[in-house]
């Protein structure tokens, strides 16, 4: 079996931590890939959460880090994208249990929140849960019938290189 693909995305405020974490996940054997922003011009991170978003949704990769100022409007927007589960935290006991219970397949961060080294211990905490099943299989399934619905407005949106967004419809 091949390295558990982590896709990494945020907006110009999460660059400032970004490189740091996809460092410090790939040293602990994961493969890791930036889908931006690349440079600090400030932008617009629903570009970047949905990218991550479908990236992980499409199976392309395993799971997502998406980085914010606060890792909220990131994880808004990765939550758009059906099939995503993201946890924005500041903890590593909410990370964890986010995946054992939620099986959260997006993590959020705020670089204006938390430092180098507790989101380091936060991403290490996430990394090493697993999904619990049972009784929370239950609840995703929930979740899932409800993206079934989603779905369809969701991909009316679209983004162009400059950030700008259309509906389609
Ligand atoms: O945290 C965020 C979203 O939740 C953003 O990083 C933040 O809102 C960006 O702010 P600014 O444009 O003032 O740099």
């Amino acid at each position: 079996m091949g390295k558990t693909k982590i896709a990494f995305g945020s907006d110009h405020v999460g660059l400032e931590l970004k490189p740091t974490i996809m460092e410090y996940v790939q040293s602990l054997g994961y493969e890791v890939h930036d889908f931006g922003a690349y440079t600090d011009e400030r932008t617009d991170y629903p570009i970047y959460g949905k990218k991550v978003g479908q990236e992980v949704a499409s199976g392309k990769y395993d799971l997502g880090i998406v980085i914010c100022g606060t890792g909220i409007g990131i994880s808004l927007s990765a939550n758009k994208v059906p099939g995503i589960r993201a946890a924005s935290v500041s903890e590593p006991y909410s990370a964890q249990l986010s995946r054992r219970h939620n099986n959260s397949n997006v993590l959020a961060l705020g670089s204006r929140v938390v430092g180098s080294e507790l989101a380091k211990m936060i991403v290490k905490a996430w990394l090493d849960a697993e999904f619990e099943g049972g009784r929370h299989q239950r609840r995703i399934d929930e979740l899932a019938a409800e993206d079934e619905h989603n779905e369809q407005k969701f991909d009316r949106i679209v983004h162009d290189d400059s950030g700008k967004y259309s509906d389609q419809n």
